[in-house]
């Protein structure tokens, strides 16, 4: 059974505010993207990692962190698009005979082998699961005036991450499908397997530290947390 490895890094950016795109920003000398790389790489359950970047960035990423870091299970350096779904597109196109796909993006660098193995279990029982967290927060739901319309009860309420892992076929026919519908309010891969797929999705348990680097402080609590975790890259 062959499972692939889709790591996102063709976002712009554009709540990070910075020169050089967040995915290759260094925390502690190495680049966003180096840690997911690399933890994918390490990984007993991956066989293959697609990377999916900027046109732009694509001889970058070859040269300056695949190959500099001997990143040898990337089969493929490929372009993304404008928005998520169409980067995450792109990397199923990629896959070839991949039974599941570890769908991730580039800006978590702190998922772990644990994670990836709950992952690998689930899916293998179930076809389909996120990596995310209970929320820690009471969320509310607004309405369109910003007033309160309802109170989820938190038991029942997670924060999602990454990975999110499928059967290859069925995230591919849920992504056919879903190409042919209106996609603007799609976030997450789970939402096209819930509006376009046949697989119901188990939750599994990540980490409160599988942190997306998206704004400018993240970077200053990424450093944090990797000089807490320790971990010998
Ligand atoms: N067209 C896109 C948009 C996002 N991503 C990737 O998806 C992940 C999650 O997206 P997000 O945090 O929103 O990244 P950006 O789109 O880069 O951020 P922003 O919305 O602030 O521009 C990131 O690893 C990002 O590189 C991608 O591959 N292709
Ligand atoms: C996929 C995701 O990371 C789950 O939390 C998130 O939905 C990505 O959202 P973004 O707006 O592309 O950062």
């Amino acid at each position: 059974m062959k499972s692939t490895a889709i790591v996102l890094a063709a976002g712009q950016g554009k709540r990070m505010n910075s020169k050089v795109q967040k995915q290759f920003l260094l925390i502690k000398g190495k680049p966003v993207l180096y840690y997911s790389l690399s933890c994918f790489q390490n990984s007993r359950e991956i066989e293959e990692i697609i990377v999916v970047t900027g046109k732009d960035s694509i001889n970058f990423c070859k040269q300056e962190i695949i190959e500099a870091y001997g990143f040898s299970k990337v089969k493929a350096v490929i372009a993304g698009g404008r928005e998520r779904y169409d980067s995450v597109y792109a990397g199923l196109c990629a896959c070839e005979d991949s039974d599941y796909v570890f769908i991730h993006d580039g800006a978590r660098p702190f998922l772990t082998e644990d994670m990836i193995r709950r992952g690998k279990e689930a899916v293998l029982a179930s076809g389909a699961c996120v990596i995310g967290m209970p929320s820690k927060d009471t969320i509310k739901i607004a309405d369109e005036n910003g007033m309160v319309a309802s109170t989820p009860s938190r038991s029942l309420v997670w924060n999602i991450q990454t990975p999110q892992i499928f059967s290859y076929t069925a995230i591919r026919e849920a992504y056919e499908r879903a190409r042919q519908q209106n996609m603007a309010d799609i976030t997450d891969d789970a939402m096209v397997m819930e509006r376009f797929g046949n697989m119901k999705i188990k939750l599994v348990e990540g980490s409160y530290e599988n942190i997306k680097i998206t704004t400018p402080e993240d970077i200053l609590v990424a450093e944090k947390i990797l000089e807490k975790i320790q971990k010998i890259y």
